[in-house]
């Protein structure tokens, strides 16, 4: 069956590129009219993708584009429970973990909203015993740390909305004398990071697995098992666990198989993908256990706030179908296969690590919804630092070197405002001087003519001249709070789902991460084996052979220096 390739808005919109590929921004944007009609402001967000390689008529065939891939259709598809991921034979509702109380979301004619509202009540009621100390550790301590265990979609997301709220005056104020810290490596230096300097009686144990399965996160459950068992004395080992482990998971009888009370562990539903996990028990249970469920409930609102214009707006003004219709066209159309995700924030340190689970494990697929193997690249490299800091760094490559697209993301007000007596400029107000000229710096580019006129010697100019036209876009919000950091979260993953829609596969598996997974498992055997006394690596090529004999002779400590 033909794809979306043979359709006539693709191919409407190939032809177009290639004339597209001949302007420059610098004269694009001299045109005010397409500049105020490549900017919309709404749900309190300013998005400006004038800086983009488009104009009008590029925007009416995406815009074609989006009918023809049947975009509103699909949408719809998700938010009534159909059951889109194919593959696995399952809705796909992350939606849901953040619909109002009254909505009806059903699967299997079971209305799902209020299954969530439960485990959020469970959740509220449980955070609310440990922070005011009614729930306490096995030797009658209060649980002040908690360490939140996980991997991938059960550790990225919830790092990601942490660092985005410790920031805000409220949520500190609750976190104030609290640790949370995240092991998720099982590099031995991430368990000694995480437990340094916490007394294990006083620590809450988070075990965050949607399978319950992970080895990493599993190796990691039963080493801090055992760190509690060391460190709280003088109570029974069952009691220890009772007190001092729960879990968020939608694997309940594995859970309670480990030894956590059943009474706490907050489950979820396999319509809710790793990735899209935060807004379930996987990110509120840790971030309630912390900052207190009603900053959690402003964060869930602002996910919903963008829910409901995803789900509502018209696709010309609907700034996540806007963002995946530009994705489409910057990588499929234009070429450019990687993008830059660019906070003009510290406390989003994290997001960018977080868009690169979300976004290149969902579309770095490699076949349609059919099976057949698609005749684009999909996907796309996402990468990211928060600005000023990455100016200093990669920034570089991005003025002279390749060309990647550029997400611009800044706020006008700073959660903690920082003015120095003799200073003109606010470090706020500094930061977003940067926030405002690199879009510029990229857009407008700086010609071998302004050089000569500034009096650079001719052998430099080559060196200092900037070709411009490199893309971007901005998302300017009003200040980073828990509210916007919800926005922020369901932009991005609705981002994702348009272009998958686009490009016509399945945005919700990960079968390519399996592969590994098998052949590890093959190595730990040997590895096990060998250590037990059998000398022989067999059943690997030469090359992993030789490699691990390599680590077994200098893995011992008496093996001294491997070099
Ligand atoms: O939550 P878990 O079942 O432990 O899975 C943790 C992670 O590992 C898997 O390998 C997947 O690649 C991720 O999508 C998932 O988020």
């Amino acid at each position: 069956m033909p794809g979306i390739e043979a359709s006539t808005a693709w191919k409407t919109l190939a032809a177009h590129a290639e004339r597209m590929k001949r302007t420059h921004l610098r004269d694009l944007l001299g045109d005010a009219a397409r500049n105020s009609a490549l900017s919309i402001n709404t749900n309190g967000i300013l998005f400006d993708f004038s800086r983009q390689n488009v104009n009008i008529e590029t925007m009416d065939f995406l815009m074609d584009l989006a009918g023809a891939a049947m975009l509103e259709e699909k949408r719809a598809a998700m938010f009534s429970g159909e059951k889109i991921n194919v593959t696995e034979g399952r809705a796909v509702l992350h939606v849901a973990l953040r619909a109002e109380r009254s909505a009806t979301i059903l699967v299997d004619g079971v209305n799902q909203v209020p299954l969530v509202h439960d485990v959020l009540d469970h959740i509220k009621d449980f955070s609310h015993r440990v922070l005011t100390g009614t729930f306490v550790g096995a030797t009658g301590k209060a649980l002040k740390n908690i360490i939140s265990i996980g991997i991938g979609g059960s550790y990225l997301g919830p790092e990601f909305v942490y660092e985005a709220i410790k920031c805000v005056p409220q949520a500190a104020e609750v976190a104030e004398g609290r640790t949370l810290r995240f092991l998720a490596n099982v590099d031995p230096v991430d368990v000694a990071r995480a437990t340094k300097g916490l007394n294990p009686e006083e620590t809450l144990v988070v075990v965050v697995s949607k399978t319950f399965t992970t080895a990493e996160t599993m190796l990691n459950a039963r080493t801090l098992r055992k760190w509690l068992l060391d460190g709280v004395k003088g109570t029974a080992p069952e009691e220890v666990i009772r007190r001092h482990m729960v879990a968020a998971s939608s694997a309940v009888p594995l859970v309670t198989e480990f030894g956590i009370d059943s009474a706490n562990v907050f489950g979820f539903w396999d319509w809710v993908g790793g990735r899209y996990s935060v807004c379930s028990a996987v990110g509120m249970l840790p971030l309630s256990l912390t900052f207190g469920f009603e900053v959690l409930e402003q964060f869930l609102a602002g996910a919903r706030n963008i829910d409901e214009h995803f789900a509502t707006a018209p696709i010309r003004q609907n700034i996540p179908v806007l963002m995946g219709l530009l994705g489409i066209w910057n990588s499929t159309f234009l070429g450019h296969e990687s993008r830059a995700i660019l906070p003009y924030a510290q406390a989003l340190l994290r997001f960018p690590a977080h868009v690169q689970q979300l976004d290149m494990e969902s579309n770095g697929k490699r076949v349609g919804l059919d099976g057949q193997e698609l005749p684009f690249q999909a996907g796309e490299v996402n990468f990211g630092e928060p600005g000023t800091n990455g100016q200093h760094s990669f920034y570089q490559l991005i003025h002279q070197g390749r060309t990647i697209p550029t997400e611009f993301i800044g706020f006008a007000r700073s959660q903690y405002p920082v003015e120095l007596p003799n200073e003109v400029v606010s470090s706020q107000d500094e930061l977003m001087s940067n926030f405002f000229a690199q879009p510029d710096a990229l857009a407008l580019g700086k010609t071998l003519e302004q050089l000569d006129v500034e009096g650079v010697k001719e052998e430099l100019r080559p060196h200092k001249a900037f070709p411009g036209n490199r893309p971007s876009f901005s998302l300017l919000f009003g200040q980073l709070d828990p509210f916007t950091t919800g926005q922020l979260l369901a932009l991005y993953e609705h981002r994702v789902f348009v272009q998958g829609a686009i490009w016509g596969i399945n945005s919700f598996d990960q079968w390519g991460v399996e592969l590994g997974k098998v052949l590890a498992k093959q190595v730990r055997t040997q590895l096990t084996a060998s250590r037990q006394g059998e000398e022989i690596i067999s059943g690997f090529n030469s090359s992993t052979a030789a490699m691990l004999n390599f680590y077994l002779s200098n893995s011992s400590e008496s093996s001294g220096s491997a070099v």
